[in-house]
């Protein structure tokens, strides 16, 4: 049957497009937060392979210049601008320099967190709350509620939230961090079945321990890492794209079916709730 399958794509290039068209993104416009570096980075890269035009953002103007210099030179649609996802003006700034300069949005991938605190969570203060859920949670909710009606404008869209195993699991010393993250997996089922009347899909990618800034505390400490590796099944930290795959995956036709969902990507992590 296989056989029979790559002959018919081979002798059949109508046929082949057609399969190669089922994935493509060509068309629609995907905003990514904190995209400059790491998972965002990634996602974009992702989105963008598949044809999108990547809105890509971080707080500082250097970072910018240079994830739009590197997508462009993969040939990738991109625009770029700053924005710090906690404040108001510059979450609006964003999308309406998005619909300015792209027309409308399909795709949010909600991909900014902070972490300013490690510690015993009984010492954390009134401070380190206000930030991490101010920016791990509110943030994503608000870009949600802005970019919502657009999509619906245009008949649908994606949203996809970033997580974290910590979310199933606290992490020993990221408390707040951790309870951040299990909030977005709750946002992920509030947001589903409401979106879903506009038909946009919400959903939500935890990933376990990635190499990038963000975790290089972690996978910097051999110790750590020995320890840690003993709860995987593929012996090995993750990669940024490995991450991004997913997300793309989530926003294509082929997920056309999921909605409400998270799905970990942890190398085999055990993650319960
Ligand atoms: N790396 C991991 O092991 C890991 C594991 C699980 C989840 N995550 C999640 O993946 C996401 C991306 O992290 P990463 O690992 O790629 O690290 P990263 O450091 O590359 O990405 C986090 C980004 O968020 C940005 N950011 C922080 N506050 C912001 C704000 N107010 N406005 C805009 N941007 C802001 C930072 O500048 C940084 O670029 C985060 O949500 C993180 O919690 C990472």
């Amino acid at each position: 049957m296989f056989r029979s399958v790559f002959r018919c794509l081979r002798t059949n290039p109508v046929a082949g497009q057609r399969s190669m068209s089922l994935s493509s993104l060509a068309g629609k416009v995907a905003i990514v937060t904190a995209s400059t570096d790491g998972i965002g980075l990634a996602a974009a890269q992702a989105l963008g392979k598949r044809g999108a035009h990547v809105v890509v953002s971080s707080r500082r103007q250097a970072n910018v210049d240079k994830a739009v210099a590197l997508l462009q030179s993969q040939s990738i649609q991109v625009t770029g601008t700053t924005c710090n996802v906690g404040d108001g003006e510059d979450r609006e700034k964003l999308v309406q320099m998005t619909l300015e300069k792209c027309g409308g949005v399909d795709i949010l991938v909600s991909n900014a967190a902070v972490n300013p605190f490690f510690g015993n969570i009984m010492d954390s203060t009134e401070d380190v709350w206000d930030k991490i859920l101010s920016v791990n949670v509110k943030s994503a909710f608000l870009m949600t509620k802005l970019v919502a009606p657009h999509m619906a404008k245009r008949g649908g869209g994606n949203v996809v939230f970033v997580s974290s195993v910590a979310g199933y699991q606290p992490m020993q010393a990221l408390g707040p961090y951790s309870v951040s993250k299990t909030a977005l997996l709750g946002l992920t089922r509030a947001l589903a079945p409401e979106l879903a009347q506009s038909n946009i899909r919400v959903n939500c990618v935890a990933p376990g321990v990635i190499k990038t800034r963000f975790s290089s505390a972690l996978w910097q400490n051999e110790d750590i890492m020995d320890e840690f590796k003993k709860q995987l099944s593929i012996k090995r930290i993750g990669e940024p794209e490995e991450i991004g795959g997913v997300i793309a995956f989530l926003c294509s036709e082929e997920a056309s079916y999921i909605t409400g969902e998270t799905i970990t990507v942890t190398g085999g992590m055990s993650c319960r709730l």
